[in-house]
């Protein structure tokens, strides 16, 4: 299995810096790159799982919206011991799917416990249908849909929820007012800078990102969260430009 390794993917002058995409490339150096990047990220997957074992519902589903590597599927096994637990883990990158393939097989293996129910499946989280859920989980993966699909989704995942159960929506946010948003996107550099990123990787990224991750303010998310529906929503974390909320169906 290839090892995890440092990224390094825009240290160097590229002539033109391509729209990011989740390839192979970025797939070898993801749990470094996560980790540096988002400020709060291993406090926001421990808490998932957390969350997921107040409102998993037994003989209902969890969904792990955009799963990449799996970290939010193994903090819910973490949390839920139930060998009746099922999971259904998608993304649409084949190359973040084989590779999660591989980090769960070898946790399985290192796992003397029950073997568990996680269907990995490479599909688009607009197609793929929702049903019988009590747990939804949108770990960093909203913020990269198109903002016409955000609405649908959120609707088909409210009527794929049990009454009760629970969104999880973590993401990069953005500040309406002007000073706000300087202020925290100029200390989320900071974070980056004192992780270890160069000036250069730090703009390259940018600009690979520009367009491609397209994040909104709290107001949009709740307005969102209301228009499809859910009886109630607040944001639980947040760390710089960086939040999770959740959105709770009504009973
Ligand atoms: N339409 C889509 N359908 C399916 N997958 C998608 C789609 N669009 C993007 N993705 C997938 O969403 C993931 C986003 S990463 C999630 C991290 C993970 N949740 C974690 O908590 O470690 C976050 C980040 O890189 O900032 C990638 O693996 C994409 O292939
Ligand atoms: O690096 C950034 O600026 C981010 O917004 C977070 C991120 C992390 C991993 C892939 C894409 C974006």
């Amino acid at each position: 299995m290839k090892e995890n390794q440092k990224d390094a993917i825009f240290a160097n002058p590229l002539d033109k810096v391509a729209t990011f995409s989740f390839d192979d490339q970025v797939v070898q150096v993801f749990p470094d790159m996560i980790k540096r990047s988002v400020p709060g990220y291993s406090n926001m997957i421990g808490m998932t799982g957390v969350i997921a074992s107040r409102y998993w519902q037994p003989g209902t589903r969890i969904y792990d919206l955009g799963c990449s590597l799996g970290a939010s599927t193994l903090s819910v096994c973490h949390q839920i011991e139930d060998a009746s637990l099922e999971i259904i883990a998608l993304d649409n990158s084949p190359a973040m799917i084989e590779r999660c393939q591989q980090v769960l097989d070898q946790e399985a293996r290192m796992s003397s416990g029950e073997r568990r129910h996680i269907q990995l499946e490479c599909a688009d989280i607009c197609e793929y249908p929702i049903e019988n859920a009590s747990v939804v989980i949108l770990n960093f993966t909203f913020q990269f849909l198109p903002v016409e699909n955000r609405l649908p989704l959120l609707k088909k995942i409210l009527s794929g929820l049990a009454p009760g159960g629970v969104l999880v929506l973590s993401e990069k946010v953005r500040f309406e007012q002007a000073e706000q948003q300087d202020t925290l996107f100029d200390l989320h550099l900071d974070f980056k800078r004192a992780n270890g990123y160069s000036e250069l990787e730090i703009s390259q990224k940018r600009a690979a990102l520009e367009n491609f991750l397209q994040a909104e303010s709290f107001t949009t998310h709740q307005q969102r969260f209301d228009a499809a529906g859910f009886a109630q929503s607040s944001v639980w974390f947040q760390y710089l430009n960086f939040a999770s909320m959740l959105a709770i169906k009504a009973r």
